[in-house]
């Protein structure tokens, strides 16, 4: 499946599962050009970026189900092997589940494909199954099928979950009852990498993400971290009328045509300026900068499909 690997000890050592110059070309398309990442156990890796960026491709052929056209791809330090189906669970974006079949029956028939499975009760307690192991798995709610699709990709206690827009098409509560789901997955010490492109998401459940776009990682980091690479903390706006006239600017206002903007180290400053000087706060807003602004930076489009 991939071309002969050379190993390196110490970087194979930090991390579980490493994509090295990973590229799959389609006629006319290069789905993925070039990407490489890590992702140490225990962590929760996201791939970030917009509809076709290239982010299931890339997880498809990390989960050894696309081959590469070029690149390494290394799983405790080694390429991938017998013991790797093994050692993983995928959430596919879009899984058909067997008709005529209970949630019950469902995960039940998925535990026979393994040797080694995970403790049925505990699953079924961890994804919240209980009250509908009964029912029919065409009849759940879109929240209650992404809850059995987990417990799916968990049922052979992997220690690598995937979760390709485990969320994408949820209403905002099941959402966020998904990613509770997923904290409490990676608290019990599995190591996660997913792909989204709600920048929410990543934020919440990501350690690290890389920002995909058009085949490449366009940065990588610390969510919270690369925004602050690029973005003061935090951005006061007010209406421009609502300074005073005769008030200069400081150094780090900006007038626009209808506002200003304080752009200050510690927002408490740029407030306590403004009652100094009797602006008018009716109006005023505090926006922190998100993934979102970020992405828009780096690529000059937005992230939201
Ligand atoms: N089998 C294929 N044949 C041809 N082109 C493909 C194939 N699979 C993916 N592509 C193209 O490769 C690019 C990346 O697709 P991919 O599905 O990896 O993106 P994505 O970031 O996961 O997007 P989405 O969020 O929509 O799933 C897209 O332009 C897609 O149309």
């Amino acid at each position: 499946m991939q071309s002969a690997v050379q190993t390196q000890p110490a970087a194979a050592a930090a991390s579980l599962i490493e994509a090295r110059e990973l590229a799959k070309h389609f006629p006319g398309v290069k789905a993925v050009d070039g990407i490489s990442f890590g992702v140490r156990p225990g962590q929760c890796f996201g791939l970030l970026g917009p509809n076709g960026a290239g982010k299931t491709t890339t997880l498809e052929m990390l989960e050894g189900i696309q081959t590469p056209t070029s690149g390494q791809i290394l799983f405790r330090g080694q390429p991938l092997g017998a013991a790797f189906r093994e050692a993983i669970g995928i959430q596919f974006q879009a899984t058909a589940l067997q008709d005529f079949q209970t949630v019950g029956e469902s995960l039940a028939m998925f535990a026979r494909l393994y040797r080694r499975t995970a403790d049925r009760d505990e699953l079924i307690r961890l994804c919240n199954l209980s009250e509908i192991l009964d029912r029919d798995t065409r009849k759940l709610s879109g929240g209650q099928r992404q809850r059995l699709l987990l417990a799916i990709a968990l049922v052979n206690d992997p220690q690598l979950v995937f979760l390709d827009e485990p969320t994408t098409g949820l209403d905002p509560q099941s959402r966020r009852n998904f990613w509770s789901l997923v904290e409490t997955v990676r608290a019990r010490g599995k190591t996660i990498l997913l792909t989204t492109h709600y920048m929410e998401e990543a934020e919440r459940l990501c350690d690290e993400i890389a920002i995909v776009d058009h085949g490449h990682i366009i940065t990588q980091g610390v969510p919270r971290t690369l925004v602050r690479e690029h973005f003061p903390p935090a951005v006061v706006r007010l209406p421009a009328d609502a300074w005073p006239a005769d008030e200069p600017l400081p150094d780090y206002a900006r007038r626009g045509e209808h506002e200003i903007e304080l752009h200050t180290g510690e927002v408490q400053v740029g407030l306590e300026h403004l009652e100094r000087i009797g602006a008018g706060l009716t109006a005023l807003r505090v926006e922190t900068p998100s993934l979102e602004d970020l992405f828009l930076k780096l690529t000059g489009h937005s992230l939201r499909a």
